[in-house]
């Protein structure tokens, strides 16, 4: 049975610790990708909500001198990181809800997302208290009259900027971390999917979050997202989005030497050799790779390479599991694949099938809506081979549900192939064989392997790519970092005269 659907809360901004409605009164329509309605609607921010938001971050930093927050232990942050923790366990089934019903992703995703949630808030807050232990490390120097450490500090007031396909979480990947390390935000989610961040806003209020230590500005991304990564007074932006995007925020960033991390795109390869005894458990593998939130993961492994001597009984495999698949409006019991997040999203992954069949490849299975489902952006799983490395499909990130196959017959062949991406993002290898994996492990150019399985991911390991993937790393103490800077402190411990220029004469 399906769950039934509730209200959208209509919210405003959420600046200084309270709501306001956007400075031109403009707000954005929300529509549930799986039914094509209107559900509610989000404020749009404009550069003068972006403007506020910035000074009441500001004044947060700042406020008593910073004893309050940018200054406090971290055992302080950490009891309110802890707080927001326990209260999305609380609302736990809302949030999720409200999650699919924004971007169409199955319920049972969606749940586990608001897990994942809780347990990296959670996870910061632990950082943040054993941080106090480690702050003013002495550093060994070659002169025993002076003595240095360093001093990690808040960087100030950050923008983090995150995109729709796990909204909550992936805005969590930065908020839990920022506030950790003692900066204030400013976060700007995605106008495809920003109800649950809102929502997260609500969580502030109850928890008491001291006003304006996170600040949530929804709305389009050349008018909030732009003026938030070129304003002046942010000291540093955390992007995660395409790649084009995170390209102009870069620009935008560089006029000020602000420092960004960059979390972009992927087309990410996962090699399946004929050493493995059990191939089904690699085609799970590889259909998780790929049809879990129906490809819309940055990780995605969209390209399937396989030793041509499993090739075929691989693809007879994939083909059967896929046709399995229970393709459902995402709020029905065990729903895998939902709708993808929006129209234009719809129509773009149509428009890469398209241009693959037209480009000579094979569609061996799925490319088109499913028949049972009338209305919303449903794709069915789609498989194709036949492919070229000039082709599209090969080059391009689909964001779906939608994969492509090659096959291989050595491992070098293999490795050229996976490399054979201007992304960095991830990658996977398949294999009973420890020396392979090592091989590949050093071979693929990406910042994220995995051995034996595709997308698993742990807050306690850093999650980030090369290439045009981006830069930085989020999550672990990785992730803390990016929030800090690092302040060093040295001091002349002698009472003896430095010594280096002539005392003038006494006289
Ligand atoms: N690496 C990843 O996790 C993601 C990759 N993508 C890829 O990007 C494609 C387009 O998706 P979009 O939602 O349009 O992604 P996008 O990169 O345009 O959006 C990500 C975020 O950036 C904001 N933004 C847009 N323009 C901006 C600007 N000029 N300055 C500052 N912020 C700005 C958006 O409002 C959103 O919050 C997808 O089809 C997919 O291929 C999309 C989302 C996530
Ligand atoms: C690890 N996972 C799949 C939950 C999130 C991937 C991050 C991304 O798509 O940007």
């Amino acid at each position: 049975m399906a769950a039934a659907p509730r209200d959208v809360p209509r919210r405003g901004l959420f600046i200084g610790g309270g709501w306001r409605e956007p400075s031109l009164g403009r707000r954005l329509p929300v529509v549930n990708p799986a039914t094509e309605t209107t559900i509610g609607d989000v404020p749009a921010a404009t550069a003068e909500d972006v403007e506020l938001a910035v000074a009441a971050a500001r004044e947060a930093f700042r406020r008593d001198g910073g004893r309050h927050w940018s200054c406090a232990s971290g055992a302080v942050r950490a009891k309110f990181l802890r707080a927001i923790a326990a209260k999305i366990k609380e609302k736990k089934s809302d949030l999720a809800l409200l999650e699919t019903l924004d971007s169409g992703k199955p319920l049972d995703e969606a749940n586990a997302d608001m897990d994942d949630v809780a347990a990296c808030f959670e996870y910061y807050a632990d950082l943040a208290e054993a941080f106090d232990g480690k702050q003013r490390l002495p550093i060994s120097l070659p002169m025993e009259n002076f003595k240095s450490y360093a001093l990690k500090e808040p960087i100030g007031v950050v923008g983090l900027i995150t995109p729709w396909n796990y909204p909550l979480l992936m805005a969590t990947w930065k908020v839990a971390p920022a506030l950790a390390a003692g900066c204030t935000a400013v976060l700007k989610p995605s106008e495809l999917a920003s109800l649950t961040c809102l929502e997260l806003g609500a969580i502030c209020i109850e928890i008491g979050l001291p006003p304006g230590v996170l600040n949530i500005i929804t709305g389009l991304g050349p008018e909030a997202g732009a003026p938030l990564a070129s304003h002046p007074h942010v000291d540093k932006v955390a992007f995660t989005g395409s790649t084009e995007t995170g390209k102009r925020v870069m620009t935008a960033a560089a006029q000020m030497v602000k420092p960004v991390s960059l979390e972009l795109g992927g087309k990410s390869p996962l090699i399946v050799f004929d050493d493995i005894d059990n191939i089904d458990n690699a085609v799970e593998w590889a259909m998780f790779g790929i049809f879990a939130n129906g490809g819309q993961v940055c990780s995605a492994t969209s390209r399937i390479l396989v030793h041509e001597k499993i090739a075929k009984q691989f693809l007879d495999r994939l083909v059967a599991w896929a046709k399995h698949i229970k393709i459902s409006d995402p709020l029905e019991e065990g729903c895998r694949l939902g709708s993808v997040v929006s129209e234009g999203q719809y129509e773009k992954i149509k428009k890469f099938i398209s241009t693959a069949r037209n480009e000579g490849a094979t569609i061996l299975y799925g490319g088109a809506r499913p028949q049972h489902l009338r209305r919303g952006f449903f794709i069915e799983p789609t498989i194709i081979t036949d492919v070229s490395t000039s082709m599209q499909i090969w080059r391009e990130e689909v964001f779906g549900p939608v994969v492509c196959v090659k096959e291989f017959s050595t491992e070098s062949e293999a490795v050229e192939l996976a490399n054979d991406t201007h992304y960095g993002l991830a990658g996977g290898v398949i294999s009973n064989d420890p020396e392979i994996c090592e091989r590949l492990t050093k071979a693929i150019q990406a910042g994220i392997i995995w051995i034996n399985c595709s997308q698993p991911c742990f807050v306690q390991a850093p999650w980030g790519g090369n290439k045009r993937s981006g830069f930085g790393r989020e999550l672990g103490e990785w992730g803390l970092d990016n929030y800090m800077t690092v302040k060093q402190v040295t001091k002349y411990c002698s009472d003896e005269p430095w010594g280096w220029y002539q005392p003038p004469s006494k006289l």
